[in-house]
């Protein structure tokens, strides 16, 4: 360990001057005086980049408001919406305007005019936070500029005529446009501070890739990871058996693309096999859900091969599957075994005791006396797809990064965050685990689980010995302890094969019953180390039926449930899009949003989506970033510094006043 003295001595290689420390120490006070910056939490994402980027772009409503405040009575409310839009989409609407004007002066006038009140708005924006952090937002091709026109100096007496000469040299050198861009973007990036991803970006939309890329150029975030991200990692980590089910859901929702064209895997074996062994075209459950705009854009003939590959997955996935609940009992699965319940013969299938019949009884790789053995086709099947997954460069970059920007939960400011449940058992305790013998349950287990995670992905080469590992990853999609999923048995089987919904049912953990019992959160807040009084727990995962008056504060607010809603198979049981949270100085506010259209319909009719906003809490004063995570460790840095300070005053260390020279 490292002695107080050595530490100061390392602190004084950094401020090697009694007036290189002070200054630090004023900076550092300075900034903890500054209102704690803005968190904004989104979850449940699926793919739907367009609708995301959105949210993003606008900050949930973040940016309409602070027109709102600069320029009501100023502007019109056109002139606000057209602003607003030109900050999420300034190349586009731009063009458009531009487009749509006549002569040379009208469009000089409305550049100029854009310069001065986005310049307003982004000065506005950035005002609560240091230089610094702002020059770091600031793209390098225009910082000299942007800088110049944000930190106006208000002791220069003709500055206005200075800032005006700025903007006119910018318009005239016909760099208007990407000025405006770049200064958007600061907005963009700024309006929110931090953040948090509670999970699920991967499945049922088309570019949860373009959503992550997004994600690795520069916004400041975390990630909880969701159950369909585990899929993924799981399916990169070397699990045939996570990568059946990527491979399903992909092509239920008719987005093999992702897989194809994203991420360059080719599903030509997939193909083929399936042509080859499912002759007959009894494919009828596994025919894709279809788009109403994507009808048009496909052919028939492609739909009967994309039913087919699922047909011909989902066994696999349910081979594999059965396989895994073999080997460990503790993961109390016996029920999933559901080859085991089929009859053959009668086309019929035995569940909970009762009989049913099934919609397809083609099983043409299923032996019934041993039906979990891969046929050889099918192993090769397996293998060449899953060569496929872990030879993709760019999908093991996206893994990589959800691993390092991710985990099983996070604690922050206060806040207790996770993208599903704490399992728990009917009595009310949490349930446990058995993992290599040990008994694990409520943060122990879901420390566990991450743990296996990150092991099983860095071992992700050594096939064999990571076999344990792999399973429990695809555990954490469907078990009944898996706090990622949080009902007692998924009933992918059941949907595709029985037409009786009563065998669909999906019983959520307890958890969500027990969601409304602010006892429940305390207990939940403590196990986890925080405040109950203060922090709150904010989850994803759950869709809020917000037409069947569903609320998403739970337990007087001290539960968040904020699934974003972006997935378009879902707004029809929720009733409009979903919700975001936002976290600034003043307090907490729930925003709800209608549905995204388009982005095309978001630029031409500056269509934004409708966002309503609910205070959940509010700070009595105004939270400063000294109240904040952060806040605390540079409070210990200041404690550090003054020591330092006084350890110059008496001599102890010597400065090095040569430093600078
Ligand atoms: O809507 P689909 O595609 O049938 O998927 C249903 C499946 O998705 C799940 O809801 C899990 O996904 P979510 O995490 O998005 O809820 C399963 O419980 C269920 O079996
Ligand atoms: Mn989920």
């Amino acid at each position: 360990m490292i002695t107080k003295d050595k530490y100061l001595r390392l602190l004084a290689k950094e401020y090697p001057t009694a007036a290189k420390t002070v200054t630090e120490i004023i900076n550092l006070e300075a900034i903890m005086n500054l209102p704690k910056a803005t968190e904004h939490f989104i979850s449940d994402l699926h793919g739907e980049y367009d609708a995301v980027q959105h949210v993003l772009r606008n900050g949930s409503g973040n940016v309409k408001e602070k027109i709102r405040e600069i320029f009501q009575g100023r502007l019109s409310t056109r002139e606000m919406n057209q602003l607003a839009t030109i900050v999420y989409y300034p190349e586009d609407k731009i063009d458009m305007i531009v487009d749509s004007l006549e002569s040379e002066e009208e469009i000089n006038e409305f550049y100029s005019l854009t310069l001065l009140r986005i310049t307003e708005l982004c000065a506005f924006t950035v005002s609560k936070y240091t230089r610094s952090k702002v020059r770091k937002a600031i793209p390098a091709d225009y910082a000299y500029i942007i800088e110049e026109l944000l930190f106006k100096d208000t002791i220069m007496t003709n500055k206005e005529d200075y800032y005006e000469k700025i903007i006119k040299t910018v318009i005239s050198l016909d760099r208007a446009t990407e000025l405006i861009a770049a200064i958007s973007h600061v907005i963009q990036r700024l309006v929110v501070d931090h953040l948090h991803v509670v999970g699920d970006i991967y499945d049922r939309g088309p570019f949860p890739d373009k959503i992550i890329d997004t994600f690795m150029d520069g916004h400041e975030l975390d990630i909880q990871w969701g159950n369909h991200d585990v899929l993924w990692m799981g399916a990169a980590s070397g699990s045939a058996a996570c990568m059946a089910n990527v491979i399903r859901i992909s092509a239920r929702y008719n987005n093999l693309e992702i897989i194809e064209d994203a991420y360059g895997i080719s599903l030509r074996p997939l193909i083929t096999f399936a042509e080859m062994v499912y002759k007959e075209d009894r494919y009828e459950p596994f025919m894709p859900k279809i788009n109403s705009e994507d009808e048009s854009k496909i052919f028939p003939e492609e739909i009967r091969q994309i039913a087919k590959m699922n047909q011909a997955i989902s066994i696999i996935q349910f081979k594999l599957e059965g396989e895994i609940i073999k080997r460990h009992p503790e993961f109390d699965m016996a029920d999933r075994m559901v080859l085991d319940f089929i009859d053959y013969e009668t086309g019929t299938v035995n569940l909970d005791g009762k009989d049913y019949p099934m919609l397809c009884d083609y099983f043409p790789t299923v032996d019934p006396a041993d039906p979990y053995r891969l046929t050889e086709e099918e192993i090769l099947v397996v293998e060449r797809l899953m060569t496929g997954f872990q030879n993709s460069e760019r999908l093991q970059k996206h893994v990589q990064f959800l691993l390092s920007k991710g985990s099983m939960y996070l604690s922050y400011n206060d806040n207790l965050l996770f993208h599903g449940c704490v399992p728990l058992n009917p009595d009310g305790s949490f349930m446990e685990l058995p993992i290599a013998n040990v008994k694990y349950s409520g943060k122990a287990l879901l420390d566990k689980y991450e743990e296996v995670l990150r092991r099983g992905y860095l071992n992700r080469e050594a096939t064999k010995h990571n076999i344990r590992s792999l399973d429990l990853i695809w555990y954490l999609w469907e078990g009944k302890a898996s706090s990622l999923f949080g009902k007692d048995k998924m009933t992918t089987f059941e949907r595709l094969y029985v037409a009786d919904k009563e065998t669909h049912v999906e019983k959520k953990n307890l958890y969500y019953e027990q969601r409304d019992n602010v006892e429940l959160s305390y207990k939940i807040l403590k196990e986890f180390g925080l405040d109950p009084k203060k922090g709150h727990i904010i989850n994803g995962h759950t869709p809020v039926k917000e037409k069947i008056g569903e609320n998403p504060l739970k337990a007087d607010g001290k539960l968040i449930v904020i699934d974003g809603g972006f997935s378009k198979a879902y707004q029809n049981t929720t009733g409009l899009a979903g919700y975001t949270l936002l976290y600034n100085s003043f307090g907490m506010q729930l925003v709800s949003h209608q549905p995204f259209t388009s982005r095309q319909d978001a630029i031409e009719n500056e269509k934004d989506i409708v966002s309503t906003r609910r205070i959940v809490d509010k700070e009595l004063e105004r939270k400063t970033v000294r109240q904040t995570d952060v806040g605390k460790k540079l409070t210990q840095q200041v404690i550090d510094l003054q020591q330092l300070l006084r350890a110059y005053k008496s001599g102890e260390i010597v400065e090095d006043l040569l430093s600078d020279k």
